[in-house]
């Protein structure tokens, strides 16, 4: 198991890499078949990924890979009506372990004027500031398979012997709508091979 300095000294060094971007495919839940009810469980969960990560491990901690504002891929364009957004790129960590890579769009006008507390997150969670506020509305999920071998896994310095499998929803707050994908990584407890 790499440990988790060495490895994020790897992945950290690659400053030039954020955003480390995430083109792929995105589709609705049932036109994909989810290998397994366990995985499928983990992809259609609706409550906080945070809180449920942090109850299968020791130390949590979420390293923060850059926010800043970014070009979208087409396929986020048109979710996000084609205005300007910060990408926040960070992975999930468990002991010594990257689980989830999430890669969040957060519009300028939204961290300017109505949820000012997303621009200085940093490795604050930003599952903690959406899912304390009742007037955040998630709406449904698209579901997406990375291929072993996919740039995503190569850019970070991942192997995996399986698809890795991830998910992505918007949130809606008032007018403002962020969206947040987020992909299981082959050590994350999403995968029954999971050791935990
Ligand atoms: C949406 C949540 O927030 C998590 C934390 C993120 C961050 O800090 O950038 C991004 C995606 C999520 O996995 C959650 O906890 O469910």
């Amino acid at each position: 198991m790499v440990s988790l300095s060495s490895y994020l000294q790897r992945i950290l060094n690659l400053s030039t890499h954020f955003p480390f971007t995430l083109d792929t495919r995105w589709e609705q839940p049932d036109t994909l078949s989810i290998p397994d009810f366990h995985l499928k469980n983990w992809l259609l969960d609706t409550s906080s990924l945070t809180e449920r990560l942090q109850s299968h491990c020791r130390q949590f901690r979420v390293q923060l890979l850059g926010q800043a504002v970014a070009p979208l891929l087409a396929n986020e364009k048109c979710q996000m009506q084609g205005v300007p957004c910060e990408v926040r790129e960070v992975l999930l960590c468990a002991e010594d372990q990257p689980w989830v890579f999430a890669r969040s769009l957060l519009p300028v006008s939204l961290v300017l004027e109505g949820m000012q507390e997303l621009a200085h997150l940093g490795e604050q969670s930003l599952g903690k500031v959406l899912f304390n506020r009742s007037d955040c509305v998630r709406e449904p999920f698209e579901i997406t398979r990375i291929p072993v071998g996919h740039n995503l896994l190569q850019m970070l310095q991942l192997d995996s012997r399986h698809d890795l499998w991830g998910r992505r929803s918007r949130f809606r707050y008032r007018h403002w709508h962020m969206m947040v994908a987020e992909i299981f990584l082959p050590g994350s407890p999403a995968y029954k091979q999971f050791g935990g």
